[in-house]
């Protein structure tokens, strides 16, 4: 049988509890939202194939569980891992201050060409926000990495920003194999402009 898609990216999400990255891959993976809130135990993972500069790409996002006793579990996935995404909420500065740990634990544990990205969730709670969008911003650039605010809720920039992180994988593979000279800009929904890419 022929293989459905082009290649195949293994991506994982991590951050505190709480702060989203369940419902996060939910909503990219069955455009779907639940407000029940049920700690993941352990890990968990599921797949959704874009397309990407004419690639399909099919994604396997993998959960972790947020929760410290947990670590040793989670810590033991990030070695297969070529896309991290480190997510805190922004209606809690604790999850923000926790990312500088949790950028270590990839340090650590990840493999050293690992595309990364900072993802601030929650952004529809407007009223009870505790980090405002150039405090994230800044860490983001300080390290290199992409940024969005997101809302798994209301769904604002989910599918935008995995998209932008398979993007950036691709094109570190690419380099890797000789220059392309082609130079794509994901954009967030708050520009209001298309990207180049497709959510099959
Ligand atoms: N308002 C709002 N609530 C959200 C959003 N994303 C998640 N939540 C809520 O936050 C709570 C925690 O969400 P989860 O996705 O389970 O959090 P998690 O990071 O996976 O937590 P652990 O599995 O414990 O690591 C749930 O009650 C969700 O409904 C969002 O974008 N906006």
């Amino acid at each position: 049988m022929a293989k459905k898609y082009d290649l195949l990216y293994k991506l994982l999400l991590i951050g505190d509890s709480g702060v989203g990255k369940t419902c996060l891959i939910i909503r990219f993976a069955e455009d779907n939202f639940n407000s029940t809130y049920i700690s993941t135990i352990g890990i968990d993972f599921k797949v959704k194939t874009i397309e990407v500069e004419g690639k399909k790409i099919k994604l396997q996002v993998w959960d972790t569980a947020g929760q410290e006793r947990f670590k040793t579990i989670t810590t033991a996935y990030y070695r297969g891992a070529m896309g991290i995404v480190l997510v805190y909420d922004i209606t809690d500065e604790k999850s923000f201050e926790n990312i500088q740990n949790w950028m270590k634990s990839i340090t650590e544990n990840a493999s050293s060409g690992v595309s990364r990205m900072l993802l601030g969730n929650k952004c529809d709670i407007e009223a009870k926000r505790k980090v405002s969008r150039e405090t994230g911003e800044k860490l983001a650039k300080d390290h290199g990495i992409r940024f969005f605010e997101t809302s798994a809720k209301s769904s604002i920039n989910v599918d935008e920003s995995f998209l932008a992180l398979a993007l950036d994988i691709l094109q570190k593979s690419s380099k890797k194999q000789g220059p392309t000279g082609r130079e794509v800009k994901i954009t967030s929904n708050t520009e209001k402009k298309a990207s180049k890419c497709v959510i099959l």
